[in-house]
Parts: C-alpha cells; sequence; structure tokens
C-alpha cells in the first residue's frame, strides 16, 4: 500500500522572489501564531444566595462578585448574572425509593448527606473505550456515571453565558464573515460523573468523537468539597493547562461557585487522583454549526484579519493575482496547508470548514481567493493520490488535482496525524481523529481553465459539498 508523501519544496524558485519572501514569512508566522490561540478556556461563576436567587431582579443579585466590587455601569454586566441554586434528580436502582430521596440541591450542605450517599449508591461504574472495546479498568479510570436517560438538572451553560464564552475563544469567527457564515456552538449533555477520593481519577486520552460536527468537550464542575482532582489539559507541543476545582467544605460556604473548563476534545487530558471527597462533574460534548455565534450580540473578540499569518496570505494571493502566479504554472496551481489540530472523519465525512480550530480557521483561503478551500483528511490516512484527485473532481468537477500540482506552505506534523494508543471516553471507532489539509485553486491563472465566473460558481458548490472523501480507515502515517 502506497503512503502519499507530502514533503514538497517549500522554497520558490528564483522566477518569483516576492512570491518566495511571501511564502516563507507565512512559514515563520503559522508556527509562531499557532501558539497564540486558546485549546482550551475556562472560568468560575458565582452561586446566588437563596434570597437573591428567588428575586434575581433586584441589582444586587444580578451582579458577580467582581463587579460588585467595582460596578462599570455598562448596561452589558448586567447580563453577567450569577447561577441560581442548582438542583440534580436521578432515577434510583431500586424503583422504590421516594423520589425525595433521589434529589441534591447545590451547593451541598451538611443536610443533604444522605442524599448525597443515595446518588454515589444509584451511580454505575464509568467504563471507556480502547481501540473499539469498552473497558472498565479503574487502574485506567476510576470513576462513576450517570447517562442523561437517568437524570436532569437545572444548571444551564447557555443561561450563563458559558456556551457563548466557548464559542468566542475555541470557534473565533473571521469578522468579516456574514452572519450566515458565522459559527456558533450547541452543547448536548453527555453524563454525570462522579470521581471520589482517594483515588478515583481518568487517565490521559481524547474525547471520542461522535460526528464531524464534533469539536470540544465542557466539563462543569457542581460546588461540592473535594482536593486533586485536577483536570490537566494537555496537547502536543503545546504547555499544560491545569484546572484545579478543589474546595472545603468553608469555602463553599462563603463563596459558593460553578467550576467550568471546555478544551478541544483531540486534546488529550485527564483527571488527576482526587485524594479526598467528590468531585461531581456534568460533561457537555460541543458541536460547531453554522449560523449561530450571535446569540449574545456580542461581537468576536478575536479579529483574525490582524494576523500575520492572514496578512501575509492576503499579500500572496494578491501578488498571485497580478503577476499571473508564474511560479504556479511551474509547480501547480494550488496552494496547500496542513492543520494544526485533529478533525473527526470517517470513510465518507471529512472535516467540514466550519469546524476548523483556532489557527486552522485562518488557514482557511476562501476569503482569500473567492474560492472554497478543499478540505481533506490528512495523507496518513490517504492511500493514494488518485483519491485525492477523485475527491477535488466530485466536488469541484475538475478532473486533475495531484500532490505535484500543490504549492504546500507548510509541512505535515507526523506525530499529530492521529492519536495513536486508541484511548477515548467511548469505545465507538466509528469517527477518527486526524489532521487535515486545506487546499485552494489560485484564481485568474493565465493558461488555467478557470475564469472568474467559474471560480465564483465554485464556492458555493463546494461549501455545500464539502462533506464526502475516499479514505481508508485505520492506516498508520508513513
Ligand atoms: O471531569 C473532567 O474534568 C474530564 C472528564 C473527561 O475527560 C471525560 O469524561 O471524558
Ligand atoms: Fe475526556
Amino acid at each position: 500500500m502506497r503512503h502519499v508523501m507530502v514533503q514538497h519544496d517549500l522554497t520558490m524558485s528564483n522566477v518569483d522572489p516576492v512570491a518566495s519572501a511571501l511564502i516563507s514569512q507565512i512559514r515563520d508566522s503559522l508556527n509562531s501564531t499557532y501558539k497564540d490561540f486558546a485549546f482550551t478556556c475556562g472560568g468560575s461563576i458565582p452561586i446566588a444566595n437563596q434570597e437573591s436567587s428567588s428575586n434575581q431582579s433586584s441589582s444586587s443579585a444580578s451582579k458577580t462578585a467582581s463587579q460588585s466590587e467595582s460596578d462599570s455601569g455598562n448596561p452589558q454586566d448586567v447580563r453577567l448574572l450569577p447561577s441560581p441554586l442548582i438542583t440534580l434528580r436521578w432515577d434510583p436502582q431500586d424503583p422504590s425509593t421516594p423520589a425525595s430521596q433521589c434529589k441534591l440541591t447545590f451547593p451541598s450542605s451538611d443536610g443533604q448527606r444522605a442524599a448525597l450517599m443515595g446518588l454515589l449508591r444509584d451511580m454505575h461504574p464509568a467504563t471507556f473505550g480502547v481501540k473499539g472495546e469498552e473497558v472498565y479498568d479503574e487502574s485506567y479510570r476510576k470513576a462513576s456515571k450517570l447517562d442523561t436517560s437517568r437524570f436532569s438538572s437545572s444548571f444551564n451553560p447557555y443561561e450563563l453565558g458559558i456556551v457563548d464564552a466557548v464559542a468566542q475563544l475555541l470557534l473565533p469567527n473571521l469578522k468579516e464573515n456574514r452572519p450566515k457564515w458565522k459559527r456558533g456552538v450547541r452543547a448536548e449533555l453527555y453524563k454525570l460523573n462522579v470521581y471520589s477520593g482517594p483515588s478515583g481519577h481518568f487517565r490521559a486520552h481524547v474525547d471520542t468523537p461522535r460526528s464531524i460536527d464534533q469539536f470540544g468537550s465542557l466539563v462543569v464542575c457542581l460546588p461540592v468539597a473535594h482536593t486533586g482532582g485536577q483536570l490537566r489539559v494537555h496537547p502536543e507541543g503545546r504547555e499544560d493547562v491545569i484546572f484545579d476545582w478543589g474546595a472545603s467544605e468553608e469555602d463553599i460556604g462563603e463563596s459558593p461557585a460553578i467550576e467550568w473548563a471546555a478544551f478541544y476534545s483531540d486534546c488529550a487530558h485527564e483527571v488527576l487522583e482526587v485524594t479526598s471527597g467528590h468531585r461531581i462533574t456534568l460533561t457537555y460534548n460541543l458541536y460547531a454549526t453554522y449560523g449561530g455565534g450571535a446569540v449574545t450580540s456580542l461581537s468576536s473578540p478575536v479579529d483574525m484579519a490582524h494576523l500575520s499569518l492572514y496578512e501575509n496570505l492576503s499579500s500572496l494571493t494578491k501578488h498571485l493575482e497580478s503577476s499571473k502566479a508564474e511560479f504556479l504554472l511551474q509547480s501547480g496551481r494550488f496552494i496547500g496547508f496542513h492543520t494544526a489540530y485533529r478533525y473527526p472523519h470517517t470513510t465518507n465525512l471529512a472535516c467540514l470548514p466550519y469546524t476548523l480550530k483556532g489557527l486552522d480557521e485562518a488557514r482557511r483561503l476562501r476569503k482569500l481567493h473567492r474560492q472554497e478551500a478543499l478540505v481533506y483528511p490528512n495523507a496518513g490516512l490517504v492511500e493514494s493520490e488518485a483519491d485525492i484527485m477523485l475527491w477535488w473532481s466530485r466536488h469541484h468537477g475538475k478532473p486533475k488535482l495531484s500532490f505535484d500540482q500543490v504549492k504546500w506552505l507548510n509541512e505535515a506534523d507526523e506525530k499529530k496525524r492521529s492519536f495513536a494508543d486508541g484511548y477515548g471516553n467511548e469505545p465507538e471507532l466509528e469517527f477518527m481523529y486526524c489532521t487535515c489539509a486545506i487546499i485552494a485553486e489560485v484564481p485568474y491563472i493565465q493558461g488555467s481553465q478557470g475564469s472568474k465566473a467559474d471560480i465564483e460558481v465554485g464556492v458555493t458548490e463546494a461549501t455545500e459539498s464539502a462533506t464526502t472523501r475516499p479514505v481508508k480507515e485505520g492506516e498508520e502515517a508513513a
């Protein structure tokens, strides 16, 4: 079986020194800018005390702890409500248990000890996936779980602004994107988990993707006393980020809070050992959506257009258009990038443009070229160039694309192509993670088949259909 090699000559011939210089700047900014983008974010939301939560319209109830100290008078501040008390109800293992004993209110207090013990009794062992098998192994994961069919809670991450915050930080929009193309986030409740001390933990894994729209995971920690149990997120080549939500009974009594963290679910993460108490969490799967992102009407804090990478790409494409891209005529009329992050895919479904993470979104060339970029899984999982050519022709109606025609602006990172050890939080292998490449055909090149009109038609077609590709699953990178 032949693997496609993607190491092509990245330096420009002497034919075009301007393009050469721009490409070398792009390569530099690709390496440096990647690290400026968040792969995880998190926060803490105070829980209102009972009196104020029953009277949410009072001005003191509608301020966060930090706002109370310095009120800016900005009308937007008022929306940052503290969380009301949170109620959790669940199905008992023994159906004769009265419903009143299957209910907890957070922050939990000593008076609820019996109900907390009842919850622990009614939980199930939390399994995980290894290479497609469902496994229960306390040396890898020691925790308990309830599926969503067995519990309900009054907690709502949309109401508290968590989902909006995650969308803005982890799925930033290009400022000039029309509302229709703005990306948003859908959070789907996934599990209730308890990691109890001593020794509750979950070793390093990635979260098993359940669809090609899934990009992240959200963990919400309810206020119950515990120590340890830090969540450690550690993507390759980046510094770890650690969320420590440990709190004592006294801390919770004085300033109860919801703690949360979201991260790209292809980043390895683990729950370190809980040394005492109970770490109780709600977990959510996060999906990218189109046409959302305007829930709060706040504009995106990230303006990709200010990135040096984006500016350099703009300059390069303007230069290629004005110079008729002589160098590309020699080496192919496509330019391509390998993504920094991995994306879920199946044999027939590839990464979607609106799920692109962090810097990968800035690498999209659609705006720059007035032509949709092709997004396909990286060469480690592609059997042959013929597959890619087939993919391209299917979606663009044009018969020819070979790797030799692509001017690659960066190199594929072999280490990142797929998560090798197969540990996930679910057994399914329907969706796999791998890096992708983004390829755009450069328009206006003399002698190419494209006219301006052809290219503009191509935008719509490719945007709507960029969902299938021919690849073989399970192959290791060459
Ligand atoms: O509880 C956490 O912080 C993370 C849990 C986790 O990684 C999972 O459930 O897949
Ligand atoms: Fe996980």
